[in-house]
């Protein structure tokens, strides 16, 4: 067996040996199966794009069931001590239970090595069904704050001491009388700190400089949550205005225009920023939002959001171009360099042992893996391969529900095709 070594970072800078060691959770569910076809097309095409020169040295962790069955634990410190020590790892879906049970160790994960960008990055590939017109308009770069919002779980039962405490405290110390039914409450907070916003929406904005994207999109719900939403809202122009000054033009300029010299100028200066290839940072309130990205998605692009409402989004953008079997994602701490790279759905547990689920996901999980690696003519044959394979419609249960003509092959099987595909 080959022998690897380990990915490093040393003064913000990544070092990728050529058999570069790579941690990976084979998931729950339907994981298991995703992992087996979705790894061997990570490897061939690192095969074939080098020539063996360089390789992929695959290292197991475990997390989820097997870790519990295993080990005892559901998320070994093992598991974390690996990760942070190999700085990058690759994931398939893990289960958490509705209601009670383990909190997500999917959640925590990203919490305990501190990945505060999910980017979910949706495109269309041609020929892949959708219940839209013109899926080929959505072009959109999620940047999703990964840490904190009312996602970090932390929250108090109904009928539980805890709970009573922290009412007492709302409505004691804090003079509220909102709580509609306090004796029968549960209690979630939602922290969202100026920090966390701004190294997510500084994230988005550099994505956006460096691939010559055109506008960044702050959503919220900033008109009801004021001090967590709004405040994302403002701090993420803040920080636009200060750190990236001329090299951006806000809506918050914007205003300022219309205020002082009317709409005219401000649409002209917005022009004229354009023109200039200026990025747009702008906002949209998330309902009216979820609107247009189905009317109107040609006007977004890299797309800066909380926690929660970018697991909305993600989902429902995922959906305009071929729904969650084709739907990526990486877990980034720009900072440190740590990341995990995991698909946007679950572990789909009514197919789990059936070979039968799209894989498309986590292998283009794996494509942003080997970007983020510098491995890019091998993420680009495994591109090529997609729009190769779904254009002969040979295609998992999903698309093939979907599309005329189809030939519906397994999890496994659509691995194989991919592989066959790469030229
Ligand atoms: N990051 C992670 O690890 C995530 C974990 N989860 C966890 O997964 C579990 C199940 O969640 P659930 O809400 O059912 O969502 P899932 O994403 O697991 O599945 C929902 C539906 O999406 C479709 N789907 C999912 N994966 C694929 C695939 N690879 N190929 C084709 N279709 C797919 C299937 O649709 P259809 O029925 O139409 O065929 C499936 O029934 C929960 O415990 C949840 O917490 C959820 C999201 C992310
Ligand atoms: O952690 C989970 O189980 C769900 C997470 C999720 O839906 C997501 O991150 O998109
Ligand atoms: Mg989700």
């Amino acid at each position: 067996m080959t022998q690897g070594e380990k990915i490093t970072v040393e003064n913000g800078k990544m070092n990728v040996p050529n058999q570069a060691i790579i941690p990976f959770i084979e998931g729950d569910g339907t994981g298991p199966d995703i992992w087996a076809a979705a790894s061997r097309v990570l490897e061939a095409a690192v095969e074939k794009a080098y020539n063996g020169e360089k390789g992929i040295v695959w290292k197991e962790v475990l997390a989820g069931q097997k870790a519990k069955d295993n080990t005892g634990e559901w998320l070994p410190e093992e598991t974390l001590e690996t990760i942070r020590d190999y700085k990058i790892a690759i994931k398939g879906p893990l289960t958490t239970p509705v209601g009670g049970g383990i909190r997500s160790l999917n959640v925590a994960l990203r919490q305990e090595l501190d990945l505060f960008t999910c980017l979910r990055p949706v495109k269309h590939f041609s020929g892949v069904p959708s219940p839209v017109k013109k899926p080929e308009d959505v072009d959109m770069q999620i940047f999703r704050e990964n840490t904190e919002d009312i996602y970090a779980g932390i929250e108090w039962e109904e009928g539980t001491e805890e709970v009573k405490k922290v009412v007492d405290f709302i409505q004691n110390e804090m003079g509220v009388n909102k709580i509609r039914f306090p004796e029968t409450s549960g209690i979630g907070i939602k922290p969202v700190s100026k920090e966390g916003t701004e190294r997510l929406v500084r994230s988005a904005i550099e994505y956006a400089l460096n691939e010559g994207k055109k506008s960044v999109t702050l959503v919220h719900k900033g008109n009801i949550m004021k001090f967590t939403e709004g405040s994302f809202k403002a701090w993420g122009y803040d920080l636009a205005e200060r750190e990236y000054g001329d090299k951006v033009f806000t809506w918050k300029e914007y205003d300022q225009i219309v205020e002082e010299k009317g709409r005219e100028a401000a649409d002209q200066a917005q022009k004229e920023a354009e023109d200039a290839g200026r990025i747009i940072v702008k906002d949209a309130i998330a309902d009216i939002f979820l609107q247009q990205i189905l009317t109107r998605p040609k006007e977004f692009d890299v797309v800066a959001t909380m926690n929660l409402n970018g697991d909305y989004i993600s989902d429902a953008l995922a959906a305009q171009v071929g729904g969650i079997g084709i739907a990526p994602g990486a877990n980034i701490n720009y900072e440190s360099g740590h990341a995990i790279f995991e698909a946007t759905h679950g572990t789909a547990p009514k197919y789990a042992g059936q070979d039968k689920v799209n894989p498309s996901s986590v292998v283009l999980s794996g494509t942003l893996m080997l970007d983020h690696l510098g491995w890019r003519e091998a993420s680009e044959l495994i591109h090529k391969a997609m729009d190769k394979t779904i254009a002969s419609k040979v295609v998992t249960y999903d698309f093939a529900r979907l599309m005329d003509g189809a030939t519906e092959v397994k999890c496994s099987e659509f691995a194989d095709e991919l592989i066959k595909n790469m030229d």
